[in-house]
């Protein structure tokens, strides 16, 4: 199967479980274990944030949540870090606009890998399709607390300006989102959520998955 495929990539961003070490009250392995059988779609490794590992620790965690990923087949991205990223050989990258721009990502990480970019702007989306990404990461949607220098949420109106301008690149809404909202952000044109709090943060890690997944599913 070619990951980079265009419909492969909408269901794999239908359930975006997003986390690093300082998300999470448990363990990080079990944590995303409990997600997985809740029924996430694709885990991207952030490892940001108070308290982040770095180094060795970083990498060996890294490589702990890939196994678990490849034993379930849910592709593992990584946010930011590029390096990381190939010497893993990861599924993808996430990057931003302070991240290094998408076409020189491209160039390091080849053409059979995934680069997610997030936007806020239609002439940022129009710059991340020129450079190559596979998917756009919209938000925050919704206030969110997990990121410090997020930007203030906008709701769904850029992910409606971007489907009602014919923009039909996959779309992952994020920031604030839960099995509450989750629907909105779909009806607004997004392929999925990706969420941070609401699945780490849950008092059952596994039964938020799950609500996610219908709400997304069901609306
Ligand atoms: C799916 C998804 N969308 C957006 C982001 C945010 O990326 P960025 O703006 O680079 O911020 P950091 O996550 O690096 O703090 C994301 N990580 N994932
Ligand atoms: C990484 C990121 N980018 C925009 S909002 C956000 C944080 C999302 O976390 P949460 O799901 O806890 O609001
Ligand atoms: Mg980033």
């Amino acid at each position: 199967m070619n990951i980079r495929n265009c419909d492969s990539i909408k269901v794999a961003l239908k359930v975006y479980f997003i986390m690093g070490s300082p998300n999470c009250n448990d363990n990080p392995a079990s944590v995303l274990q409990a997600a997985i059988e809740g029924g996430i779609t694709l885990f991207q490794f952030r490892e940001k944030g108070t308290g982040a590992l770095t180094g060795n620790a970083k990498v060996e965690l890294a490589k702990q949540l890939q196994q678990l990923c490849r034993q379930h087949q849910i592709p593992f991205i990584v946010n930011d870090d590029i390096n990381l990223a190939i010497a893993l050989n990861a599924d993808g990258v996430h990057i931003g606009q302070e991240d290094e721009p998408a076409d020189e990502v491209r160039k390091k990480i080849g053409h059979d890998k995934i680069i997610g970019v997030s936007v806020h702007s239609y002439d940022e989306a129009m710059s991340a399709l020129e450079g190559g990404a596979d998917y756009f990461g919209i938000g925050p949607v919704f206030p969110t607390k997990t990121k410090e220098d997020a930007k203030p949420s906008n709701g769904t109106k850029l992910i409606e300006e971007l489907r009602d301008r014919g923009i039909s690149i996959p779309i992952v809404g994020i920031g604030g989102i839960t099995a509450d909202n989750a629907g909105s952000v779909i009806k607004a044109g997004a392929d999925g959520v990706s969420v941070i709090t609401a699945i780490s943060h849950a008092p059952s890690v596994t039964e938020a998955a799950k609500n996610l997944r219908k709400s997304v599913f069901e609306g």
